[in-house]
């Protein structure tokens, strides 16, 4: 792997948190202590107990308590957890003291919608690049970035240092575009395409399917009785 020439990495994580692999539903839950704490310390408030950060986090006080045990936390008797600290102990556990540089392929309705999400930027992640590779759509400006030409992929991801990519493409293309970021030392992929991919040891590839979303809500929904239209 081209590691002097493709994008930039950040360093490795050091301290207690790195030496384990944290379970998936703990991590989605401390990107949930996350928010609650930022917006815990924004209303002024400078600990909370951990029934009070569970209940802003939406989630069992107990859960909680197990959850930032594993990163070394336990809180003070009679004062909860320092909103400060902890905030700081996540972020450095998530990884988002880094500058994570990501880089979205696709730019049709979703890749568009994508690279104007405010959201990614206040919580560390900035959206240095759109590619595409339809002429329609090369050089237009979306969401002020210049839609860049596909057939330049490793040129624009080393220069703007990507380190993270989105492929919002169809599927029969994902495997192709997938394998030219792994070859070019990108190891954070998120995927949307409706499409099973492989990627080598050592690259971190998440799909999101929002209808497996909705078809476990259908499942829920179903369970509590509710019913939708009957299908033709
Ligand atoms: N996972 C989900 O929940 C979810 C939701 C919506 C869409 N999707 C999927 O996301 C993808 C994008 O959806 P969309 O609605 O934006 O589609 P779209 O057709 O609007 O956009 C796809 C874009 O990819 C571009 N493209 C095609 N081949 C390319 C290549 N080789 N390199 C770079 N760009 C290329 C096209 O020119 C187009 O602009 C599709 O695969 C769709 O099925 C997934």
């Amino acid at each position: 792997m081209p590691r002097s020439k493709g994008p930039a990495q950040p360093p490795a994580e050091t301290g207690p948190a790195a030496a384990r692999h944290l379970p998936e539903a703990t991590l989605v839950r401390l990107t949930q202590y996350l928010r609650a704490l930022t917006e815990l310390r924004d209303a002024g408030r400078s600990s909370a107990s951990s029934e009070v950060l569970a209940e802003a986090a939406g989630v069992n006080s107990a859960i909680l308590r197990k959850d930032l045990s594993l990163l070394g936390s336990y809180g003070t008797r009679g004062v909860g957890y320092e909103t400060e600290v902890l905030a700081q102990r996540i972020t450095e556990c998530l990884g988002l003291t880094h500058e994570w540089r990501v880089s979205i392929i696709g730019a049709g309705n979703l890749g568009r919608a994508l690279s104007g999400y405010g959201g990614f930027r206040n919580r560390g992640f900035s959206v240095v690049a759109l590619f595409d590779a339809s002429p329609d759509l090369i050089g237009r400006d979306v969401n002020g970035l210049r839609v860049a030409n596909v057939a330049f992929l490793e040129d624009v991801l080393t220069f703007t240092r990507t380190n993270m990519a989105v492929l919002a493409v169809p599927g029969p293309v994902a495997q192709e575009l997938a394998d030219r970021l792994v070859r070019i030392g990108v190891r954070s992929i998120l995927s949307f395409a409706p499409v099973v991919l492989q990627v080598p040891e050592g690259v971190t590839l998440r799909k999101v399917d929002l209808a497996t979303e909705l078809q476990i809500l259908a499942y829920h929904a179903q369970q509590a009785g509710q019913t939708g239209l009957q299908r033709p």
